[in-house]
């Protein structure tokens, strides 16, 4: 089972959830619990993921004070997901106060630590909607300078577009965790993505992991969408 490919599950209802991921079967190992579904159903979909021998990126994008976020980084340890993010934004001592509780949580529950990564510029955010916020560094820096903020929170990687992967690559490291969303198969809808790339191409530039949602699950046929964007990765 190749569990490069992540699939989002930008559902509201769980009964969605059960359906897609049994049409998927043994082709999809991996799967992203957002906002969306988490605020509907609660920690059911995750239970249900983990029943199903299935890892879980929970991306509720932690961003508040330090305190607030290493309290609620403590709680989502103990849900049994592979891994979760925080906002890189949110600054040097709130990524590191949510690794250290990540960390002291796993060591006290005894399991698995998850492992946490941060959210650099999201992928939606094109070159007109950055100039608009302000920022002085391009988008490209941006993302460089909070990948390397994360790493030295001891995070264990960062969440950006496969346009930034290779460069992040280059800066954090071959062990340092890329995910990437904004991943589009030629032709299909952007949707509200900016800054994509194809698989191939996200692979091809560093990426471990590839975020997809819509194009697989709002396909006329998800379990085909997914088979040939499997293809494109040459997963086994
Ligand atoms: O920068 C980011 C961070 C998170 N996402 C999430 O990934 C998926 C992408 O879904 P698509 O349907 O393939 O566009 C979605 O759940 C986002 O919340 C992101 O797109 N960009």
């Amino acid at each position: 089972m190749d569990k490069r490919l992540i699939v989002a599950l930008d559902y509201d209802k769980l009964d969605d959830v059960e359906r897609l991921v049994e049409l998927l079967g043994d082709a999809v190992g991996y799967y992203k619990v957002g906002m969306q579904l988490f605020y509907n159903v609660g920690t059911a979909a995750v239970d249900y993921l983990r029943r199903q021998g299935k890892d879980v990126f929970l991306d509720l994008k932690l961003h508040d004070i330090p305190n607030t976020v290493a309290q609620s980084a403590a709680a989502l340890t103990g849900l049994g997901v592979s891994m979760f993010n925080v906002h890189a934004v949110g600054g040097l001592s709130m990524m590191q106060a949510a690794a250290k509780a990540v960390s002291e949580t796993a060591a006290q529950l005894n399991v698995t630590r998850p492992k946490l990564i941060a959210v650099t510029v999201l992928t939606s955010i094109s070159g007109a909607e950055w100039a608009a916020l302000g920022y002085q560094r391009s988008i490209r820096d941006q993302v460089i300078h909070l990948a390397q903020l994360a790493r030295q929170a001891g995070l264990d990687g960062v969440v950006a577009s496969p346009q930034e992967a290779e460069q992040i690559r280059k800066v954090c490291g071959k062990e340092f965790i890329i995910v990437t969303p904004g991943v589009r198969p030629q032709g299909a809808a952007l949707n509200d993505q900016s800054r994509v790339a194809t698989p191939a191409a996200a692979l091809a530039a560093g990426a471990h992991y590839l975020v997809v949602g819509r194009p697989i699950t709002a396909a006329d046929d998800p379990r085909t969408a997914a088979m040939a964007i499997l293809q494109e990765m040459g997963a086994k």
